[in-house]
């Protein structure tokens, strides 16, 4: 079946399509991974966008069981060069564009993804709407994707590893990639995952040693009615956040966050410590980022920076032991050159011995 992809800078092309066959709209960006596809759809961040990936080939190892990063793919649409339709891997239970039918996302196959990708460099925040229905395309009207963090985050509280030895950590949900608890698992901890709304005093009434703040999507700023109780929460427990964390924990104690030009969503962006001098490849997937002017007049202090474009990559603060990355540790897709944060954020739970630093 024919089908069509119109974006809101006025460009239209024409594919094959795949998977569920209602119309999609959303914010339209790109991977440059050159695998990891099913982590990627998975990743509840994407909420609200469709992704092109630029690895020409996509789908060729199928979908396994194991490498979901949520129950339920949040994004809206993919768009692919060329999509395998016989995937080959001894894991493999799916094919992409079977899953993609099962959870109601839309797939346009054979577009020339390096022109959209131009488009999206060029444009920074570009829409586009997915269909089948040509009639459709003069009267596409882009809309911003809004609040996605509560379609994502988990309505109650869920514990993991009841009684594990190892420190008890509260992972505030925004839309947590799957990978992010399996670390805080395997590192020994208990886990309660809690709603993005949680209350200090509901924290309280847990009596965690952490706070982890994880990632999700959307723009950070449209959770400013929840930084007044998330402030309280960090600033009297050790505390670690990725992606949408850092940027609230950023937001939360006087910094500002900005779209970037164009988003970094790949498996080799390049960072600094600044504080060792060492390089890491890492995983990202972010299109908003934190003003590194306003690191200036916050308590919080820069830790790593992107090599590409020296944007801001990592912040803690001066005082508390609170630190936050803006690219992805737990990998998935991408390389685990970071992992050891996650032991140090552990051994930061373990050392202090108390619960409170108020
Ligand atoms: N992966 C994330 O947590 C993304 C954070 C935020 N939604 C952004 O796009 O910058």
């Amino acid at each position: 079946m024919k089908g069509y992809l119109v974006l809101s800078t006025g460009e239209i092309f024409e594919g094959e399509w795949f998977g569920s066959a209602a119309d999609c709209t959303g914010e339209v960006v790109f991977n440059t991974g050159m695998t990891g596809y099913q982590e990627v759809l998975s990743d509840p961040s994407y909420a609200g966008q469709i992704i092109t990936f630029t690895y020409p080939l996509i789908g060729n190892y199928g979908i396994n069981e194991r490498d979901y990063e949520s129950l339920k793919p949040a994004c809206k649409g993919l768009i692919v060069g060329d999509l395998c339709e016989m995937p080959s891997h001894y894991e493999s239970g799916h094919s992409l564009a079977e899953i993609a039918t099962n959870y109601g996302i839309g797939v346009l196959s054979g577009i020339d993804t390096r022109a959209i990708t131009q488009i999206v460099r060029t444009e920074g925040e570009v829409y586009g709407l997915l269909t089948t229905d040509r009639a459709k395309l003069d009267s596409f009207k882009p809309q911003p994707i809004g609040k996605v963090v509560p379609g994502v985050s988990v309505k109650e509280a869920q514990t993991y590893n009841e009684d594990a030895a190892g420190p008890h950590i509260a992972l505030i949900d925004f839309g947590y990639k799957k990978s992010i608890l399996t670390n805080l698992l395997n590192g020994g901890c208990k886990v309660t995952v809690m709603p993005y709304s949680v209350t200090y005093n509901e924290i309280v009434a847990l009596n965690p040693d952490g706070i982890f703040l994880s990632n999700g999507p959307g723009d950070p700023k449209d959770l400013t009615p929840q930084l007044g109780e998330l402030k309280q929460i960090v600033e009297n427990y050790p505390t670690m956040g990725i992606c949408l964390g850092h940027q609230l924990i950023s937001l939360m104690f006087g910094c500002d966050t900005e779209r970037l030009p164009y988003g970094h969503r790949g498996s080799n962006h390049p960072v600094k410590n600044v504080i060792t001098g060492k390089v890491y490849l890492t995983s990202q997937n972010h299109g908003y980022v934190v003003k590194p002017e306003s690191l200036a007049v916050s308590p919080l202090e820069l830790t790593f920076v992107n090599v590409n474009d020296k944007s801001v990559e990592g912040v803690r603060h001066k005082t508390l032991p609170i630190s936050s990355v803006q690219f992805h540790p737990e990998a998935h897709a991408g390389p685990d050159d970071t992992n050891h944060l996650f032991a140090d954020f552990i051994r930061q739970c373990q050392a202090t011995g108390e619960k409170s630093y108020a």
